[in-house]
Order: C-alpha cells, then structure tokens, then sequence
C-alpha cells in the first residue's frame, strides 16, 4: 500500500522548526490536515495534541491558518454541508462557501518547474519572496491527469527494437522487431475517419468537420468572403473588389489544404509517437480488411515529423515482420532508390522501417503527404460500388482519359529512368491531388514485401505496363474489377476513340513480356497527346502565376498600411518634440485622410477601394504625381508628392524602429 499524498514522514516534508527543542509546541501538520499523523508512534516530534502552538513558519505566511491551527473547530468553523444529489425530489442545502479549515492550511499555489505532474526539483523551503508561505507539508497541487505529448528528440523517439535505416539510408545499427501480442488493456483502436475526404458521404468527413467536438476551431471559408452580389456585364476598364485578389475557389482550396495539414485529432488513442513522427490522423476509415494489393491490413496516416516539422504520409502494414535478410536489404534500400525519383506524377517515397508502437510489429512506409487527397478510385468508383461486376454507363471523360494517361506515362518514365519500378498501379492507390493532377502513390513498397521473391527489373517494369493498360481499362469501363477482359474492352471501345483503345490494347498485352517493350516505346506512340497535355498545364502555370502577381500587390499594401499604422497618432510619443518631424507626421497624417476617409460632395463616405489600391500602388513605386491634402479643419492645404510623402514615411518608420532598439 502506498501512503496517502501528504501524509508524509515529517522528516521528509514537514517543515522544521528553528530548533529540535521546540517541536513539542509545535502542532504536528499531519494532524492538522489529516486529523492523524502516521508516524506519531514512530518518532514524529511535533504535538498530536490540542493545543500545540502553530508552526511559525507558516503562522509568519498565513495568519488564517496559524489562527486554524489552535482552535480547529470553533463556533467561526465554517458549517458542513454533505455534497449529495437530491434524493426523492429533496434538493440539497446549497453548499457553503466559506474557506474550508482543510484548505486554511494549504500551501499558495505554487506551479511546478518541470511541468505537468513532476515535482519540483527541491522541496526545500526557500527564502525568496515567490516561495514564501510555501508549505511542504500540504498536499501538492497536481493537474488534472491529462496526457502531456512533448515531441522528443529523434534518437529518443525511436522505440528500442525498431528497425530503423539511419538519415543517408545506409548504415544500421539494427535489432528486429519481435512480435509483440497487443495488450489486452490496450484502448480499443478508435474508428478512424478520413477528415480529409472530399466527398463527405462515402468517407465521413462531413460528420467530422461539422462535430465542434472533433474539431472546435473549424474555418467557416464562406464567411470570409461571401458570394458577390448580382452586377450587369461591366465595361472592360470597370473592376470590383474581386478583382484585385485570387478566385475566391484558389483561395478556399489553399486554405482548406493549410487546414487539413495542421489538424489534429484531440483525445486520440494513437500512438503519440511513431519513431520521430508525431500528431498522427488516419486518412481513412476503419476497415479491418487485408489490402489485396499488399497482403496485410494497410492504414493511412498524416504525420508531423519531429527532424523537418514537415508533414507525411505514414502507411502502416499491420504485422509485417522481418524475417529474411532479404527483407531488411529491401527496407534500407527504399530511401537511397527512391531519393533518386524526382517525378511531379509520383508521390516521393522517403523512408521505410519498422516500428512496434501501434502494439503489434508493422512496417512504416514514409511518402509525401498531399492535402485533400482522393483516390481515383474514391473518385471513379465511389458511385458504383453496388454495381461492381457490372458495366456503368458514365466513364471518365476521353480528354481526362488522355491526360491521367499522359501523366501516369510520365510518372513511370521517370520511375523506369531510376531503375526501378513502380510494381502498385491500381485506382485505389493513384492520387489527385489537384483538379486533373495524378500521382502515383505506394510505388516501391511491394520491394519491400515480396523481397523474398525477386524478379528481373525489366520484367517488373513490363508488369507496370501491363498494369498500367488494365487501369486505364477500369477507368474507362467505371469498374475495378476486370474479370473479363474481352468484355470489358469492348464495353471500352463503345466510349472512347480508337486511338485510346488502340494504346490500351498496346499496354495489356505487355504481359507476358515481350522483348523491346518498355516505356519509351509507349512514350512514343502518345507524343501528340503529350505536347496538348504539356500545352495546357503551361495554360495553367499562366494563371497560376497572374494571380500570383495580384497577391504579391496585397502585400505591398499590407506592409504600406502596416508602417503607416505603425507611425501614426503614437499616443507616447505625442508630447515629444523629437518624434520625427510634426510636419512630416502631419503630411503623413494628411495622407492616411486622403486615402482612406474621402467623402463625396454630399459628406457621405467614399468606399472607393480603386481610389485606395491606386494611391498606396503610387505611394509605394515613390510616384513624382502631386496630390493636395486638406487639414481636416479645411483651413490649410498642402501640394505634395507621393515621393515625397514616400520619404516621410520612410524616414518616421526609420526613427521609429530607431527607438525600438534605444533602451
Ligand atoms: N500520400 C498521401 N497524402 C495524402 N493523402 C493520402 C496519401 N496516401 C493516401 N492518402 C489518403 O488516404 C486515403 C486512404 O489511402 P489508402 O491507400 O489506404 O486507400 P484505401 O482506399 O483505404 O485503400 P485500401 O482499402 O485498398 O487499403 C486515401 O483516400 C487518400 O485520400
């Protein structure tokens, strides 16, 4: 049995008094607080009787208590109340709130050094004026159990026993994984939800954006801006508000994408580390079935790493374990082969090991993490899962057809270039991570599992191929699974050009291998369809860039305003006659009127925003244009020059930052 916090040995935390020879008088603190003391029989030197003078330690630092401790309970003793529930419709008495004679004694708030549930590192009383008062004897001040996460530093992080290749991927210092049954008290695995999902229906998404539980600071994106009103078709030179910032559907889009990088999961039963990766989510609903691609139980999981603060992508194979020296050379390879695939159509693949932190043994595999991320499978595929041996009408679009199969051609260009290959193209693991943009994700992690039974490169990256035609076949016939290929083809050919068919065909019959087959052959049979796809991402750099260009405006702005805040109206400085200049301050102040509090003919404010954006732009670029400013009294007016008004703003900021610096 433990002893009950603060029922302590007064050898320990008692504080003491000046000299042994005065103990007797001093009222023991166990007694006080407890109304017994443990060690009473065993050499407690404080009083245990009624009477004992208070310690006067604490009698210097709490009147209230030394005054509790000679009369402890007295007719000022506040009243007791028992804290029960109302039982048959009797409600109790409200409790009282006067100071509890247990609480007279405690010791002042006094909050830890070294955090949440540790204790400080000397209980001895001290001098100084923070810990006066402070008293050994009551019980600690603790916070409610919560559990504390502090990423640790790389080397800590990783579990002992994991299999980790070091930062280049080649050396090791290597102890395998053993396996590990979960423990039977181990929290139920929580149903994982893809928050990230776009259609809400199929992966509950939705239900988890809108739970405030699940996540409380969630963005209302259509409040910040809202849909513009109604305008008749405008003259070429007329702008709205609009125009001067990006598509409002650009911005949304990135700020989601910021939003589902930085989510966490609060309460999560997950592992709070994964080697030197943190904040886990899962990407993915709970299914507990083996991945037919993998063999083993494969699970998604957006990860913070602890070495870069970059995010990832975690996949965890539940179960996988080492066995083979083969497999341990296809773990540490992972990192130095794939550094070598720098593609914008493969999802980078960084590192793979094993780690026993979800309580079994699994295999990690690390790639890049893309925000709002769907499968094409999610996307393709979601409608038809009750019609899954059968043949659905609506297919992907030829020219959308054209472009994944440009860019999954150029995904194993690249891959096939390194000498590898991509061994997993199935829609359930190729992502779109942008409107059109496909990435092949997973590529490499079949080395790792099948490194017990190697084959020759060439004929694996024939076997892409080959995989490559019957994806293109389930895209096109709205159906993952191809049972029977004759069929399908011509359930394929109904919807897409012969040209589509023809380099379909090409690539299904690339297995059983044939000699010479190989990407580059296929690369060259697509180039027309390539320079269009190359024309219209060019089309889509353009814009990319145009609203760009508007947003790098903004920001000359903000930091125009900014200075021009920052300046202005300083109450401290208001009386100082060295604070930059009045006249220039004046000029200054002129300015900010001008801009931004201009009234029409009748006094009623002008909300021009183009009269706003048009005089910071020529304050900004120092323009020679002269303006006239009015003092606000209408009594003096000044002709001046954005230059000039430039100079002045430069030169109060200068003297401002000056005095920031000054002590
Ligand atoms: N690298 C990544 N970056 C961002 N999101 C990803 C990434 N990899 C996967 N996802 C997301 O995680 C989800 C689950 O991925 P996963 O590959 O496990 O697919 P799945 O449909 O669950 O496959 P299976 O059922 O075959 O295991 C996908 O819907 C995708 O949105």
């Amino acid at each position: 049995m433990t002893d009950p916090p603060g029922d302590t040995p007064p050898t320990a935390l008692s504080p003491r008094p000046k000299g042994r020879e005065n103990a007797k008088d001093t009222a023991c603190r166990n007694v006080t607080i407890y109304g017994h003391c443990r060690y009473e029989e065993k050499g407690c030197a404080f009083n245990h009787h009624e009477g004992g003078k208070a310690n006067p330690s604490t009698a210097k630092a709490t009147p209230i208590a030394a005054d509790s401790a000679k009369k402890r309970f007295n007719v000022d003793s506040p009243s007791f109340t028992p804290a029960s529930l109302a039982v048959n419709g009797n409600q109790p008495k409200p409790k009282a709130t006067g100071i509890s004679p247990k609480f007279a004694n405690a010791a002042p708030f006094k909050p830890k050094v070294a955090g949440v549930g540790s204790r400080p590192a000397s209980t001895a009383p001290s001098s100084t004026s923070s810990t006066k008062g402070y008293n050994p004897n009551a019980p600690e001040w603790t916070a409610p159990e919560a559990q504390e996460y502090l990423p640790p530093s790389y080397n800590n992080a990783i579990p002992p026993g994991s299999f980790q290749p070091d930062q280049n991927g080649d050396s090791l210092s290597t102890v395998f994984d053993h396996y590990t049954p979960t423990p039977s008290n181990q929290p139920a695995a929580q149903p994982q939800i893809n928050p990230y999902a776009q259609d809400g229906s199929t992966m509950g998404s939705r239900a988890y954006f809108q739970s405030s539980a699940n996540y409380p600071q969630q963005l209302q994106h259509h409040l910040y801006a809202a849909l513009p009103p109604h305008r008749e078709l405008s003259q070429p030179n007329q702008r709205t508000g609009r125009d001067f910032f990006i598509p409002e559907n650009l911005r949304q889009n990135l700020a989601r994408k910021s939003e589902a990088t930085r989510m966490t999961i609060p309460n999560s039963t997950l592992p709070p580390t994964i080697a030197h990766y943190h904040s886990l989510v899962p990407l993915v609903n709970n299914s507990q079935k083996t991945n037919t691609l993998f063999g083993y139980q494969s699970q998604a999981y957006k990860a913070e790493s602890n070495l870069d603060g970059r995010f990832y992508c975690l996949r965890r194979l539940q179960g996988y374990r080492v066995n083979e020296a083969s497999s341990e050379h296809a773990i540490r390879n992972i990192q130095p082969n794939w550094k070598r695939v720098k593609n914008g159509n493969v999802v980078s693949v960084h590192l793979a090991f094993t780690n026993s932190g979800f309580g079994d043994s699994s295999l990690i595999y690390v790639t890049d993490f893309h925000p709002l991320a769907e499968t094409l499978a999610q996307k393709h595929f979601a409608s038809s899962h009750r019609y899954t041996n059968r043949y659905s009408t609506s297919h992907v679009p030829e020219e959308t057809m054209w472009s994944y199969i440009v860019q999954i051609a150029s995904a194993l260009k690249g891959i096939h270039s390194a000498g590898l290959a991509a061994r997993v193209i199935d829609a359930s693991k190729i992502l779109l991570t942008d409107e059109g943009r496909v990435r092949l994700n997973a590529c490499g992690i079949l080395d790792v599992i099948q490194a017990d039974a190697p084959q020759a490169l060439v004929d694996l990256q024939r076997l892409d191929l080959h995989l490559f035609g019957k994806l293109i076949l389930a895209l096109g016939t709205n159906n993952a699974s191809q049972h029977n290929q004759t069929e399908a083809l011509q359930s394929f050919s109904k919807s897409y050009s012969p040209r589509i068919r023809q380099v379909t065909s090409w690539l299904l019959e690339r297995f059983p291998p044939r000699p010479n087959d190989n990407i580059d052959s296929f690369l060259l049979q697509i180039t027309s369809e390539m320079a269009s796809t190359f024309d219209s991402t060019l089309h889509q750099n353009d814009a990319l860039g145009s609203h760009l260009g508007i947003e790098l405006e903004n920001a000359r702005m903000v930091r125009l305003n900014i200075k021009m805040s920052m300046v202005l109206e300083r109450p401290e400085y208001k009386d100082d006659p060295h604070w930059a200049a009045h006249g220039t301050r004046e000029c200054i102040r002129l300015f900010r009127d001008y801009v931004f509090h201009q009234v029409d003919g009748q006094g009623r404010p002008s909300t021009d925003l183009g009269h706003i954006l048009g005089c910071l732009n020529r304050l900004d670029a120092g323009s020679e244009e002269k303006i006239m400013l009015t003092t606000r009294d209408e009594e003096t007016v000044i002709v001046v020059s954005y230059k000039e008004i430039k100079t002045a703003l430069e030169g109060a900021f200068v003297d401002l930052c000056r005095r920031a610096t000054r002590s």
